[in-house]
């Protein structure tokens, strides 16, 4: 995926040119006096944030910094306002930066999109909940709406391409055919629309939000585009520490586990929570992306075993319900590894 080339004097987010050199100052501050004694006492006694703190602003009061994928007027940006209102907003050029800045304590929390109704999941942010240990600690989910967006003085006709990210460009699939416009994918809707605006692009228009046409100046030549009007992307909330589990609400467990290979071995994964009335609300499953290959076994009828998964399930319970203990008790009993991703309230705000 080509990301849009930098404009002239922009920045101001964490991977961007200036954003590049205010991460390392943030992280050299935390080199020096301290900041390493705090990062490390903080390691030493997790403190768990409550479901209450988790979207709150920081005990000092100050705003809580929330990075996201792209620049502004993204889609992510509204998803981390939702999620955490009259936070600071912190610009990231991928998602793995993201990840980073709250590792780093540039940050105090990442919001990143992980399905869409439409266009299904993000791989990326699959694997990269396993490669990081950032804690999920909610999830918001977004109703999408894309714009058909241009230069003033473009028309429809006008246009040969247009340039998007690759699930924005996916969920306007339909429209776009029949517009019979060339999909050239960037790395977020929004800079798709900064870049049009800024090489005054007369042949090419930007599937992106009416935020962005107002932020970039672009005229919107089409409301709605998306190929289903409910089209809603789950964001999730992640932080350095976990929050303590409440039964108050209807909370969701997010997991990750492996399993040996053979006959039934799934089967019986899903059924530890089909015993206890526990549904399950998605399941994933991504490469395991071992160093090599495991060697052959009995199972595998002498061949060399190349497809082994993690499986990823969300259920419908909180780790403070006995149901859900006793479910990951019973699986970590033939699990090959089992971890438990976050524990977290469930976004009621689109039921
Ligand atoms: O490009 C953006 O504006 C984003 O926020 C990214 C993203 C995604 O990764 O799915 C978020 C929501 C929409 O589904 C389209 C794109």
């Amino acid at each position: 995926m080509a990301a849009a080339p930098k404009e002239e004097g922009e920045g101001g987010g964490i991977g961007a040119r200036n954003g590049a050199s205010r991460a390392l100052e943030l992280s050299r501050a935390f080199e020096g006096s301290g900041g390493e004694n705090v990062q490390r006492d903080a390691q030493l006694l997790p403190r768990p944030l409550s479901s209450i703190q988790s979207s709150n602003p920081s005990s000092d009061g100050s705003r809580l910094r929330v990075a996201y994928q792209g620049v502004r007027g993204a889609y992510s940006e509204s998803a981390a306002e939702k999620a955490y209102p009259n936070c600071e907003a912190v610009p990231c050029e991928q998602f793995d930066t993201a990840f980073q800045a709250v590792e780093k304590w540039l940050v105090d929390r990442a919001v990143l999109p992980i399905e869409n109704s439409l266009g299904g999941s993000i791989h990326r942010n699959y694997d990269l909940l396993i490669r990081h240990r950032l804690h999920i600690v909610g999830e918001v989910k977004l109703a999408v709406k894309h714009c058909l967006l241009a230069n003033h003085g473009v028309e429809i006709g006008d246009l040969r391409r247009v340039l998007s990210h690759p699930q924005a460009l996916a969920q306007c699939e339909h429209t776009l055919t029949k517009m019979g416009l060339v999909r050239e994918e960037v790395d977020d809707t929004a800079g798709a629309a900064k870049h049009v605006a800024f090489h005054n692009l007369k042949d090419a228009g930007a599937v992106a939000s009416a935020a962005a046409a107002k932020i970039y100046d672009l005229n919107i030549l089409a409301r709605d585009i998306q190929d289903d009007s409910d089209n809603v992307t789950r964001f999730l909330m992640l932080a350095r520490e976990p929050i303590i589990p409440g039964t108050d609400k209807p909370f969701k467990t997010s997991i990750v586990f492996s399993l040996e290979e053979g006959p039934g071995v799934l089967f019986k994964a899903l059924a530890v929570f089909a015993l206890r009335q526990v549904n399950l609300t998605k399941i994933e499953s991504r490469p395991l992306r071992k160093q090599t290959v495991r060697t052959p076994d009995d199972s595998s009828n002498g061949a060399p075993k190349y497809f082994d998964y993690h499986f990823y399930v969300d259920f419908e319970a909180s780790m403070a319900d006995v149901n859900a203990q006793n479910a990951l008790r019973h699986l970590n009993e033939f699990a090959t590894s089992l971890r438990v991703l976050g524990s977290y309230p469930v976004d009621t705000s689109m039921i």
